[in-house]
């Protein structure tokens, strides 16, 4: 589903080089639930941004459903992010101003040729599946972390991604709520076979996932 063959990301600013990546080669297969994890700074982000393609390796290739990155088209890559792919991060990342159901329907006013009705109808069945439908008309401001982030959740399911890639996405709740948020991923995981790629600072979180896959200094050391 998600290759990474020797991929290489190094940041440069005006005084500092920092490899972020270093040559990474990673399989992520179809309908996998995978936890990525290491101490802060050793590039976990980074890793999620390639595979979200938020953002380009400075060398080696990413392939997305079998076909290189970097032969699809700026409009092609566009689609891809738009379709295939759903982000969930650890802050949600909701628009205050919008209610619950604007928020979950807003990345699908970019679908070409979606309706208003379809849309609707999709971020309703969205809501409902993160037991939030009494909850459409409220606002962010109004809902607790939980329920925030399972509206984040909903946002990136209405999409029928076939990659989620979350970011820590339990790291600002409770431990009731994050349990809560990763039994959601996990019963998405099975209902719907969706390949997940979840960031996480969790030993308990992780160990939930079907393969933990750990990093240091930039590089995988499992
Ligand atoms: N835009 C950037 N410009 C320069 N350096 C960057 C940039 N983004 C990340 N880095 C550096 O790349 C390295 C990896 O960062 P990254 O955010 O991927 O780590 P992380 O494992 O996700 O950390 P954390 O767990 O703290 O979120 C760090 O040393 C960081 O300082």
């Amino acid at each position: 589903m998600i290759k990474l063959a020797d991929v290489e990301k190094v940041y440069q600013t005006d005084t500092i080089e920092t490899v972020a990546l270093n040559r990474v080669n990673l399989t992520i297969n179809r309908g996998e639930f995978v936890s990525i994890m290491g101490p802060s700074g050793c590039g976990k982000s980074t890793l999620l941004s390639l595979m979200g393609l938020l953002d380009e390796p400075t060398s080696g290739t990413i392939e997305i459903g079998g076909r290189a990155v970097t032969s699809y088209s700026d409009k092609e890559l566009a689609k891809l992010r738009n379709h295939k792919i759903g982000f969930i991060f650890q802050s949600f990342h909701l628009i205050n101003d919008l209610s619950v159901l604007d928020n979950v329907e807003l990345p699908l006013l970019y679908r070409a040729g979606m309706g208003g009705k379809e849309r609707r109808q999709r971020a309703l069945a969205a809501l409902e599946k993160v037991g939030l439908s009494a909850r459409t008309k409220h606002f962010p401001s109004q809902l607790s972390g939980g329920q925030r982030q399972r509206v984040a959740i909903a946002r990136a399911l209405a999409g029928a991604p076939e990659i989620i890639l979350a970011d820590e996405p339990t790291g600002n709740l409770d431990s009731v709520m994050g349990e809560e948020i990763m039994d959601l991923l996990l019963s998405l995981h099975r209902e719907e076979g969706t390949t997940i790629v979840m960031v996480t600072h969790d030993e308990n979180m992780a160990l939930k996932t079907e393969r933990v896959i750990r990093f240091f200094d930039g590089s995988q050391v499992n």
